[in-house]
Parts: C-alpha cells; structure tokens; sequence
C-alpha cells in the first residue's frame, strides 16, 4: 500500500495520480508491506506504529518544539522593529573569538560522537546541496536568488579584511514543498533519516534498505579488507572529493563520506555488528543468516542508544540530573514508555541544537606512529570528504579521539570559523552557517524557548542574567535591539553552564525533550521487554555494559587500552586501563535451546521404569 510520505497517511487515488502525473511517486510516496506486530524492527521505519505505518520514515517531516517564525512566507525573521536582524557572520566573531584551547574534561569523542548520532534522524542534504547544486549564491547576479541565502562578509572583517572574501555560501533549506509533497502553507524542513533511533546511519543511510550493505552470509555487513582490516565497500557512487589519488581510494558506497569522526563511528560500528554476528554465531550454531543480521543489528543499535542517552548524556549533564529529568533510572531494569497515541517525532529544534557542539570542534588531530610515539598535529578539517586518508590511517586517528576536546569558553578554533570544508568552499565560518541556518529554519527566539522551558518571560536585557554568563549581556545589547530579538543559537553560545552538568541549561531541556519524544513513541526501544524480540533481562544488562571504551577496545585499531571513561580525557582519575578491564558484553546470554545438540534416544523408546 502506497502512503504518503508528509502526511504518514495512506495516500488517496487522487493524490497518487497526483504524484504519479509529476513524477512524484518516488519521492512523495512510500510503500508499506503489511505489518506483523511480532517482526523485528524494519529498517525504512514503517510498521513501527501499527496503526500508522507509514509514520516516522525517511522522507518524514520534522516537527517543532515552537511554531514557526519566519517573515512573509519563507524569509528569514525581522527584528521586532522591522528591520534585519544582524549579520550571522559580524554576530559570530563578536560573541565567540578564535583561540586554541583545549576541554578541561571531554576528548574528541564528545563532538565526534554526538555528530554520529545526529546523522540517525538528521541529514546533511543542505550541505549537498551547496556543494553540488546551488553553488553559486556568491554570485552577484545569483545572491538574491529565492535558493540563496549567503552569509556576507563586511570589509572590516578580522580575518578576510586582508583578502577579497566578501561572501561564504549558503543556501535556503529544502522544503517538502520545494519537491511537491504538500501544499502546506509552513514550510517544512525536509529530512532524509528514519525519525527514530534505529541507527538508520548504519542500516538505512540512503532510503535503499538493508539488501545494499548485506552479505547475506551469518547476518554480516559487506565489508572489504584495506591494509588487512574491515571497511565498508568502495562504490561507483561514492563521492569523496578530498581522496588524494592514487593512494587514497577508499569511499564509502553506502555510508556517508563526511567528516572524521562520522568516518570513524561508521567503521567501528560497521566492524562491531560483524563482530556481534561471530560472537553469536559461536553459541548459536543454528542460526540463519536473517536471525543473526537481526538480532545484531538489535544489539548494535541499542548498543549504540546505550552509549549516547546514558554514557553521552550522563557525561554533558550528569547523573543527578539525567535521574531528575527521567532519562536515567537509579535501578536500570527494563522500562516501557511506549504510547501508540504518540507520532513518531524530531524537532527541527533537537537537529539544529546538536551544532552547538561545534564549540567543542577541535582542529587539530594529534598523529602517532606505529610505536604510538607522537609526530605530529594533522589540521583535522584538511580529513573532511577524505576517507582515503582516514582509512590509511586508522591507528593514528583513533588514538587522537582520546585528545582534550575544544573548551566551551567564549572561543572556536579558527579553521572552525574560517575554512570549514578546506578543498571544497573556499571560505567558511560554521558557527555563523549555523546562526544564518536557525533563521532559514524558522527557528524562534532564545527567550521564547526559555519561556517554554521555564515558565520564566524574559522582558529586558538585565532579565538574561540567571542564563546568560554575564560579560555577554553588554555584547547581545549592542548586537541586538531587542532581548526578544536574540537567535536561539547565540543565546547557547553565551549561556552559563547548567548545575551539575558542562551545556547550557536550555540546550539540555532540547535534548532531553528529544529523548522523550524518540522513547515514548518507538515501538521497539531496547528497554522495553514487551517489543517484539525483546532482550531477556539478563540480556540487557550485558547491553547496559556499552561504552565508547567498549567499542574502541573490541573494534579500535591497535587499541589495546582505554580510559575505563571514553568521554573524558586522560587524568589521575581517569587513566589508561588494559581493554581486559573494560567490561563487555557476554553474549553467552543469546544461547538458543533450538541450537542444543538434541541428546540420543535409542530407538525412539522411552526408558523402561521399574
Ligand atoms: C569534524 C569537524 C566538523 C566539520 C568540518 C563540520 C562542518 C559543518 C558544516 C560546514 C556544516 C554546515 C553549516 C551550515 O549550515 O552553513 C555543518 C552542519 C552541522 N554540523 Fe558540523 N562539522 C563538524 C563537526 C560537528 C560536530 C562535532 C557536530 C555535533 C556534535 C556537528 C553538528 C552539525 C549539525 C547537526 C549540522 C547540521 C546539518 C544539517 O542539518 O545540514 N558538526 N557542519
Ligand atoms: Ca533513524
């Protein structure tokens, strides 16, 4: 049955022949077999909510925490007095500087990690979209274009006053309606992920389904051998820019070809659902390759889930106040929050807000030889659209995960906010993207979110200082006429960390509100015991043992120690242990009675009782 993708409804006659006169049947429209409630989890999403099985699909849309803000249509908000809001790019450089420092706490895996999980229910289909398409919206002549929205540069710019960068390009998100998939009047984001955490970067990256990354032998992904290790298979289609021939020729045909620590977790969880596959294999002889393929992708997944709403978020908030807000239990059984009355969603607040964690983008990777003896820092931004590189040096980079991360101090590193994609744009400040991007959004103000969060109206500039670290006050006023004009993304940028936690308050009501929101209506979350092929308590708690040091420790190259905390950087308190004291899961817990060789009966005859 075909549904219509924007609606998650089934689709009418009449709109199908809609889609069918313009070619739209592809894009618009999604089809649904029929839906066993006992089957495994599928990777397009559908059949998730047995009532609506179309709902939560690649195609999607995104819904919002707040409604809306845009002015006349699809144009990007007017202060409140009517005029511009300021320049993306003259607001970034006054609210954050450009330093090198380094995270008290938090190594790479903090940003690399949290950008991992992004690309589950987000997409960098803009970023294509740039690159390959509208790239031209620093053109004079295009500039003004309805696709264009680039962030000008002033001549008085700090960096690029010395050169003849006026202009970095940007351009307007894509709509649903763009594509012809609704006649809503609100503009709607489009999204090319399943909307729940289904670890869909894995399973499902390009809408193709799981028969493209199969081998179909004992439940494994296709993986090809590089200097004698596992990497996903090269492919005709695959675009790596960067790959500098002839020795870098690797590049992912069905994973995305991005960044470097999107690379990294993609190798390693491809590498660990093998291995998942061997390790049950093992105590279970018996199964087929579809059992193992979906029971390794359930572990995998919600090994991966483990990692990021427990290890990730108990690092940026902590305990207490994960507990607080319901996402940790102090007893770690099973729980279910599943509400078949809830529509499978994402907030285009929770993709944009990830961005934050730019902040914490470092721009270097320290490099070591074989003999793990330091050689020298890579400029980690040069690694982007380069998986030659990284693949060839696998060992290097993943021991550089381990470095301090960049700190969260009024600063970004200066390739961040100059040279973003080196080789692919000539000039780019990320942070100012993103500032422009919340207004091409349509994102709301900070205060309005505060308002929602808190139940707090800020009204006056002064009225920021329970949120906003003080020496910001005086720079947002003379940036912004109003308080109520401040975008979302500056108001994090200048707030005071939370209590007991290292982000921004409201940034982890964002999260945590996208925790709730994914949980509550995922048919098939990890915890549950009453999904279809639930884990056995037992089970699960060996799931509960996921770690990034766990990861690193099964799949890492050459890593044969770990921090017993992968988050945080090495110290006195958290130093390098041997991997044989980092836990792990024991998969002797899968063991199937089905796979018990049957004990021998002589001829079929039942003992003689006496
Ligand atoms: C490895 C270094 C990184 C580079 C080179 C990079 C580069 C970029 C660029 C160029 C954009 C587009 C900006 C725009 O809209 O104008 C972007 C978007 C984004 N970045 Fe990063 N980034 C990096 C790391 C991270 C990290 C650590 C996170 C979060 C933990 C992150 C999260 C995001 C998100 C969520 C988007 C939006 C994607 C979309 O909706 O299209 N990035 N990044
Ligand atoms: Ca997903």
């Amino acid at each position: 049955v075909l549904y219509d993708a924007y609606t998650g409804e089934p689709a009418t006659k009449c709109l199908l022949s809609y889609y069918a006169k313009n070619n739209l049947t592809n894009t618009c429209a999604i089809d649904v077999k029929p839906c066993d409630p006992n089957e495994y989890s599928r990777v397009d999403g559908t059949c998730n909510n047995l009532e609506h099985p179309g709902k939560g699909t690649y195609f999607s849309p995104i819904t919002r925490i707040l409604d809306a803000c845009f002015h006349n249509g699809y144009e990007q908000r007017k202060a409140k007095s009517g005029k511009d809001l300021p320049l993306a790019r003259e607001v970034r450089v006054k609210c954050l500087g450009e330093k090198v420092s380094s995270h008290p706490l938090y190594n790479h895996n903090v940003p690399g990690f949290g950008i991992y999980m992004f690309n589950d229910i987000g997409s960098v289909h803009d970023i294509e979209n740039m690159l390959l398409n509208t790239t031209y919206c620093c053109e004079k002549e295009h500039m003004n274009d309805r696709a264009c929205t680039p962030n000008i540069v002033k001549e008085d710019d700090p960096v690029f006053r010395y050169s003849p960068i006026r202009c970095m390009n940007s351009t307007r998100p894509l709509t649903h309606q763009d594509f012809g998939c609704t006649r809503d009047k609100v503009p709607s984001i489009i999204k090319k992920a399943t909307t729940f955490f289904d670890h869909s970067q894995i399973y499902n990256v390009h809408g193709k389904g799981d028969k493209v990354i199969r081998s179909f032998i004992d439940g494994k992904l296709l993986v090809e051998e590089e200097d004698g290790k596992p990497f996903p298979p090269n492919g005709p289609t695959a675009f790596c820019p960067n790959n500098k021939a002839p020795e870098e020729t690797r590049c992912f045909e069905n994973y995305g070809n991005t960044l470097l620590p999107v690379a990294l977790y993609i190798i390693w969880f491809v590498r660990h659902h093998n291995y998942i596959c061997d390790k049950l294999k093992e105590v279970n002889p018996c199964w087929d390759d579809e059992r193992l393929f979906y029971t390794a992708r359930d572990i995998n997944t919600a090994f991966a889930n483990q990692m990021y709403f427990q290890e990730w978020y108990e690092t940026l908030q902590g305990r207490k106040n994960l507990i607080k807000a319901g996402v940790m239990t102090k007893e770690n059984g099973f729980r279910c929050l599943y509400d078949k009355n809830r529509d499978p969603e994402v907030t285009i607040e929770y993709t944009y807000v990830i961005r934050w964690f730019h902040l914490m983008q470092e721009e270097k990777a320290k490099m070591y030889d074989k003999q793990g003896n330091y050689v020298e820092d890579f400029p980690l931004f040069n690694s982007t659209f380069r998986m030659g590189l990284i693949a060839k040096n696998m060992e290097s980079f993943t021991k550089s995960t381990l470095a301090p991360c960049h700190a969260v101090d009024g600063t970004v590193a200066s390739d961040l906010a100059n040279r973003g994609l080196p080789g692919v744009q000539e000039a780019l400040d990320i942070p100012a993207g993103d500032l422009n991007k919340g207004r091409n959004f349509g994102v709301a103000p900070y205060v309005n979110y505060i308002y929602h969060f808190t139940g707090i109206k800020i009204k006056s500039f002064k009225e920021l200082a329970r949120f906003i670290q003080e020496e910001y006050i005086e720079i947002l006023e003379e940036l912004y006429e109003d308080v109520e004009d401040i975008d979302l993304m500056v108001g994090l940028w200048c707030s005071k960390m939370m209590k007991g936690g290292h982000i921004p308050e409201l940034l982890a009501y964002i999260l945590n509100d996208a925790w709730y929101r994914s949980v509550s209506s995922n048919r098939h979350w990890y915890e549950c015991d009453e999904r279809p092929h639930a884990f056995t308590e037992a089970q699960l708690k060996e799931v509960r043992k996921a770690t990034v040091s766990g990861l690193l420790c099964t799949v890492g190259d050459g890593v044969h120690e770990m921090p017993k905390k992968g988050f945080l950087k090495i110290s006195k308190k958290n130093p390098m242990v041997s991997c044989s004291r980092i836990p792990k899961i024991n998969f002797r817990v899968w063991a199937d009675d089905a796979c018990k060789p049957k004990k021998h009966q002589k001829n079929g005859k039942k003992p003689n009782k006496h």
